[in-house]
């Protein structure tokens, strides 16, 4: 089995030049029947992978706009099963890799092990599952060590060094680096300290370290690319695609492809 397909496609964007660039979408928002025309969307526009969000009534780790978003899926009736089959119905359309984005109890629900079978089955290259932490996520590593589905780890910005060293050894697929402390949403700005964190990150992993969290802008797309090896932008495109503004995401992807290197 192989991890790798979301590690060789963020590789292969730096080999051309460019940095990666996983937008955010929440399956669902607008209608699941919206899902297949937004991945292939995304796709066609040049997105490295997809970070494929799955609504629950208690996102503790989402702002509002993200919130909103799976308050909207929800009332369109979607739950994760149904997603499932829906990205079943045109997977072979999809060339490249879809993260799915879930806390951990709908993924009970569903039964481990009938999820990781039907993720497999339907291409599904990375999981992030924010409430399990590196720590507690055994259970999960079983369920998917016969998978080619890579468990994206998450490091915030007051992990402690060992804690760094632990989740980059275990990490698959890429290193989740959170930007701010808190939750997602828009920011204004960053801590000064950034650099050097995304730095020692990079020097400690051995996957792509890839920021997210308050990326909104162009600008930001850039800067942030220039100190790791791309970005995951949530809430902008979550609000973009709902306010059809397709124009905004295509500016978004753009800012990945024309980077300014900073040694
Ligand atoms: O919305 P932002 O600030 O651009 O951040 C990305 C984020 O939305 C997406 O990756 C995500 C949505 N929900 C999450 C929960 C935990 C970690 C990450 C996420």
């Amino acid at each position: 089995m192989t991890k790798l397909k979301l590690t060789a496609a963020i590789e292969s964007a730096i080999e051309n030049g460019e940095k990666a660039f996983i937008p955010y979408i929440m399956a669902g928002d607008g209608g699941l029947e919206l899902l297949q025309e937004q991945i292939l969307f995304l796709q066609e526009a040049g997105a490295t992978a997809i970070e494929v969000g799955i609504p629950f009534s208690d996102p503790v780790a989402d702002g509002p706009t993200i919130q909103r978003a799976g308050e909207r899926a929800l009332m369109h009736g979607t739950n994760l099963r149904a997603i499932v089959k829906e990205l079943d119905s045109f997977h072979e359309k999809v060339q490249i890799p879809l993260i799915l984005m879930t806390y951990f109890n709908p993924i009970l629900s569903y039964g481990l092990e009938s999820f990781s079978n039907d993720c497999q089955r339907i291409g599904i290259a990375g999981l992030i599952v924010p409430d399990v932490p590196v720590e507690e996520s055994e259970q999960l590593k079983v369920a998917l060590q016969d998978t080619d589905i890579a468990l994206v780890p998450l490091v915030s910005l007051t992990s402690p060094p060992e804690r760094i060293a632990k989740i980059t050894s275990l990490g698959e697929g890429f290193i989740y680096a959170v930007t701010v402390n808190g939750i997602t949403g828009v920011r204004n700005g960053f801590d000064v300290q950034l650099e050097q964190h995304f730095k020692r990150l990079k020097e400690l992993s051995s996957i792509p370290v890839l920021a997210g969290f308050g990326i909104s802008t162009p600008d930001q797309v850039k800067s942030m690319g220039a100190i790791t090896d791309g970005v995951i932008v949530g809430s902008a495109i979550v609000e973009a695609l709902h306010l059809n503004n397709k124009e905004k995401v295509l500016e978004l992807i753009q800012a990945s492809k024309k980077q300014v290197f900073i040694s």
